[in-house]
């Protein structure tokens, strides 16, 4: 008896097209095949076991615009989520700060990668930190959290949108258009471009988004053999870090484009855990922390974003609607 030709890719991964979404999805391809041989195995018939497939989200047609302005969920998830509920791809991998809370029906997450840095970068060709700048130097980024965590601790600097790819701001940087930027020192790792990195930002300086340096995997909730392979490649501590955070960011219905930002840490099981919501002109901004558990990390967080919610008062979030 001969086996049954293999005419069909075992996993088809889906993602986003850009620099960073591929370095991530290598990453997911390379720990599949080490965690499964039969997936590490050389094309049988031409057919690899694992295939990329690219899908243009809405997020990587709009360019000209901050995202903040935008608005809507799933901007970077909408077009991947269809394709796997439609079986043109087994799984998604994703940049976990651009995943919305809620995942629509029939699609789980069952795996978080071993987290990166979560911190963020400097990038700067004049100065070697934040603290270093000159009074009214320009930062060019158009993530409120970044924007409005600048100007809470120096008002005396300018923050202008600012978006593109690292090569793209590098050049800017070069030209004087802006004096500095920052970007999630992870996807800098991750895309082999840490040259350019100025320095790190302490998380104690700049709370970073929630879920930042995470990636995720999502499948169908009844694709049993895709929650097979994918379980030895989940991380737990990343896993119940990011399910914190995202606890609180779901409390404060925001996204990775509001100025909220949160860490969970573990030290063995337990949790320490910081959230923050600023206003974008960076003048008011509430903190808060808690340690415990980490068995009651999402209750930590929800309770740390009620305390945020009340301290901040009615009409703060109102700048996100108007
Ligand atoms: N919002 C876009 C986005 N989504 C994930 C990353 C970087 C990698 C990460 O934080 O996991 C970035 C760019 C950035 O913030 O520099």
């Amino acid at each position: 008896m001969t086996a049954k030709p293999n005419t069909h890719p075992t996993i088809r991964i889906g993602t986003r097209g850009s620099p960073l979404a591929l370095a991530q999805t290598y990453e997911t391809r390379e720990r599949l095949a080490a965690a499964w041989p039969d997936l590490a195995q050389p094309p049988v018939g031409g057919v690899d076991p694992v295939e990329i497939e690219v899908i243009k989200t809405t997020g990587d047609m709009v360019l000209d615009r901050p995202l903040s302005e935008i608005g809507g969920k799933g901007l970077f998830t909408r077009e991947l989520d269809d394709a796997m509920l439609d079986g043109r791809i087994r799984i998604a991998v994703h940049s976990m700060k651009d995943v919305p809370t809620y995942l629509p029906d029939g699609i789980v997450l069952p795996c978080i990668l071993p987290r990166e840095d979560v911190r963020d970068a400097f990038i700067c060709l004049k100065a070697k930190s934040i603290a270093d700048l000159p009074a009214g130097s320009v930062i060019g980024s158009s993530s409120l959290r970044r924007g409005a965590q600048i100007l809470n601790r120096r008002p005396d600097l300018k923050v202008v949108n600012f978006r593109g790819n690292v090569q793209t701001r590098m050049r800017k940087l070069e030209e004087g258009v802006v004096d500095a930027t920052l970007l999630a020192m992870a996807g800098m790792r991750r895309l082999g471009l840490q040259q350019h990195i100025t320095g790190s930002i302490e998380t104690e300086d700049m709370l970073p988004a929630v879920a930042q340096g995470a990636i995720g995997i999502t499948c169908r909730a009844d694709d049993e053999d895709a929650l097979r392979y994918l379980a030895p490649l989940n991380c737990q501590d990343s896993f119940d870090r990011v399910t914190a955070e995202r606890a609180f960011l779901t409390k404060l219905d925001g996204s990775c484009r509001t100025p909220i930002a949160a860490l969970a840490t573990l030290d063995g099981d337990t949790m320490f855990f910081r959230g923050l919501i600023v206003s974008p002109d960076g003048k008011a901004l509430h903190s808060t922390s808690r340690t415990g558990s980490r068995a009651d990390g999402v209750a930590m967080a929800i309770d740390a974003a009620e305390e945020l919610f009340k301290a901040a008062g009615p009409g703060f979030f109102d700048f996100m609607t108007s």
